[in-house]
């Protein structure tokens, strides 16, 4: 038996941090969707008790620091599976890029495995088995666009974004989140307006959204890397509607309503940027598979 999972890239439309706190996470305030740029995995069922990787991409790593290989284990160990899986991972999420790649396929492998080895789980109860994994897991089972709390994990869901093109650029720099909230000072920082984001998404409001974007890890990434300050420049420049940096980073995406405007900063941005992708978000929960 054989299964086809999408795993989508999320961006995070604002992103507060509250404070740290005593497990060494930091509290936050997110407002993440799900876009359509996705990774794809091919499930096959395997008769022994064994959890392949298969991934031709010399950044993603085949064994047990492979998110979804976690994913597959945290299973098996928690409901006894005996059977096994071969999980291959076609890559098109730029990795360590603020898009969540890794956790999205670690929750296409939770949704994936649910179904290939009959467990019968909810998403929900898939959702809290992903928050052992990181805290991106949960959002990703679900997609679509929720507001996320606690260390990222506790997940409300919210109306889809009002539609638009995303062009993501990503500098050829990886980074790495815990470097970036490692070194994240919160003293004097502007916090994003949480709630009229979530306003401006309920009223369909495309200005006020642009408006708003916001997201408190750019000051430290930003300072660690000034190419991306200047892509956000040239994003600006280019003419997108409103610009910003996803997650922690370093990929950063604008927003645009026309179909002109985004071909401008697409092509404009092609010339200077590693890799460069205008999508539709995905906006709507359950559209995943
Ligand atoms: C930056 C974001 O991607 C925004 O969506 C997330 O906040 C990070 O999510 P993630 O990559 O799934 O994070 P995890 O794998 O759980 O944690 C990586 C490291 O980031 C730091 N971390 C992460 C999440 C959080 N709320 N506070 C933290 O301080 C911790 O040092 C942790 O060891
Ligand atoms: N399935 C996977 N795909 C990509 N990277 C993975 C995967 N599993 C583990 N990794 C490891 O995780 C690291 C971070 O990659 P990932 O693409 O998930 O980062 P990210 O997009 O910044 O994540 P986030 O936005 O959740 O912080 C990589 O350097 C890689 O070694």
């Amino acid at each position: 038996m054989k299964l086809l999972v999408k795993a989508p890239a999320k961006i995070n439309l604002s992103l507060d941090v509250l404070h740290k706190r005593d497990d060494g996470y930091h509290e936050v305030e997110m407002i993440m969707t799900t876009i359509d740029l996705a990774d794809r995995l091919e499930l096959t069922l395997l008769e022994k008790d064994e959890i392949r990787i298969i991934s031709h991409n010399r950044f993603v790593p085949d064994d047990h620091r492979n998110l979804a290989y976690q994913a597959a284990m945290l299973l098996k160990e928690r409901f006894q599976v005996k059977q096994g899986a071969n999980i291959t991972i076609e890559k098109m999420i730029p990795v360590a890029a603020g898009l969540a790649g890794g956790s999205s396929d670690a929750a296409a492998a939770l949704r994936g495995l649910n179904k290939l080895w009959n467990l019968g789980l909810s998403l929900d109860e898939l959702a809290v088995l992903g928050a052992e994994i990181g805290s991106d897991v949960s959002f990703c089972v679900y997609g679509g666009t929720a507001l996320a709390t606690g260390r990222g994990e506790m997940i409300r869901q919210l109306e889809a974004p009002p539609t638009c093109w995303v062009i993501l650029a990503k500098p050829f720099i990886g980074v790495s989140t815990a470097d970036v909230y490692r070194k994240l000072d919160l003293d004097g920082v502007k916090h994003p307006q949480t709630e009229a984001m979530i306003h401006a998404i309920e009223n369909d409001d495309y200005e006020k959204v642009c408006q708003h974007l916001e997201n408190v890890l750019e000051t430290v990434t930003l300072k660690m890397h000034p190419e991306v300050a200047q892509i956000k420049d040239q994003m600006k420049r280019f003419g997108a509607d409103a610009v910003l940096m996803s997650g922690s980073g370093p990929t950063v995406f604008g927003l645009a309503h026309h179909d002109s405007r985004m071909h401008r900063v697409y092509n404009g941005l092609r010339g200077f940027c590693d890799q460069v992708f205008a999508v539709r978000m995905l906006g709507e929960r359950h559209t995943l598979d």
